[in-house]
């Protein structure tokens, strides 16, 4: 499973978890503005807004998980098994294989309504990217600091859809996990009163439990509530490190260790990694499940005039800070 998220503070940050049981090998990956990059059906575009996000590089092509462009728009791929079809080829329209759709959107648009104006003369279709890497059931987050929408390819076609609460997770479709929203509509950061009955003595015995029904569980649905819940009551101090402290709380709240999700005899989802992206400023924080220290790559700290992906291995250690 995996969960998205944005906040907005002084800039706009956005990132996700990536929860599996195996690693892709992904590495942060910055393509820079003279980066030919090549589409399926589309050609190769020469020049092009610079991205740096997380991606599985083959043959030195950037499958990007999440990326964010130099204009500080942001997008996500999320896992939407068994709801995510594709399209055949329609050449009455911009034809975008699955892959490809993070750099095809990143590349080319400055802001979400730019990327609603592409989306509407877009066909996504579902060829995979090789025999290796087949194709990926996916949904997608889209975000800058203005909106958020959520893109799903489905058998009755493409979807785009306005999205209030800035967080995606898995299934089911948008709609329908907006919609459970409505069963938590009484949780509250603030402590309850007692609307039960005034015929029992009922009194708030720990902090808390204005969220109580909050559910706690890894499913999708769970996640979904839980994470809108920690992100639509956030507070945090606007500055960088305030700012991504607390974002990385907020995915924190969706966090997954090894052992509480079991996906086959022995095999465990864990996440793999947490980012978070300040879009505005082009920098990438991350953690991974055994280095929890935030480690951050810089767009700017690169040559984004140049023509060759940039890429970055995760840094694994553990490191632990002795203070005696
Ligand atoms: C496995 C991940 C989702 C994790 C998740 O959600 N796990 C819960 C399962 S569940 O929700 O409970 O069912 C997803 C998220 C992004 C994906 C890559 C996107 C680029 C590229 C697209 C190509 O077409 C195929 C290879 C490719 C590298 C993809 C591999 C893999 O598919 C990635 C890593």
């Amino acid at each position: 499973m995996c969960t998205a998220a944005t906040y907005q503070t002084k800039d706009f940050y956005m990132g996700r978890t990536l929860d599996y049981e195996f690693s892709y090998g992904e590495q942060i990956a910055i393509i820079p503005r003279n980066y030919p990059i090549k589409f399926h059906y589309a050609g190769t575009m020469e020049h092009h807004y610079a991205c740096i996000g997380m991606a599985h590089v083959a043959n030195g092509y950037p499958l990007y998980y999440d990326a964010a462009n130099e204009k500080g728009l942001g997008m996500a791929g999320l896992n939407f098994v068994g709801n995510a079809a594709y399209a055949d080829v329609d050449n009455e329209k911009e034809n975008v294989a699955q892959y490809e759709f993070i750099p095809w959107i990143l590349t080319q648009c400055a802001t979400v309504e730019d990327a609603k104006k592409k989306l509407k003369e877009m066909n996504l279709t579902g060829i995979p990217f090789s025999a290796q890497l087949p194709t990926a059931q996916l949904h997608w987050i889209i975000a800058d600091k203005d909106g958020c929408i959520v893109v799903e390819s489905m058998a009755d076609g493409l979807h785009v859809y306005d999205n209030p609460a800035g967080v995606l997770t898995n299934n089911p479709p948008f709609p329908q996990q907006m919609f459970l929203m409505n069963q938590y509509m009484n949780l509250s950061p603030k402590q309850p009163e007692n609307l039960f009955s005034d015929k029992l003595p009922l009194t708030t015995y720990s902090r808390g439990m204005g969220a109580l029904g909050l559910p706690g569980d890894l499913s999708s649905t769970s996640r979904f509530a839980r994470v809108a819940f920690t992100r639509l009551n956030s507070r945090s101090e606007d500055t960088e490190k305030a700012s991504v402290s607390q974002f990385f709380h907020i995915l924190g709240s969706v966090d997954q260790q090894r052992g509480c999700c079991e996906v086959a005899e022995g095999k465990y989802e864990i996440t793999i990694y947490t980012s978070c992206c300040n879009t505005t400023k082009g920098i990438y924080y991350y953690t991974t499940y055994e280095n929890p220290q935030i480690t951050a790559v810089n767009m700017h700290a690169t040559d984004l005039n140049g023509t060759e992906v940039v890429s970055y291995p995760m840094l694994q250690d553990t490191e632990i800070r002795y203070q005696n």
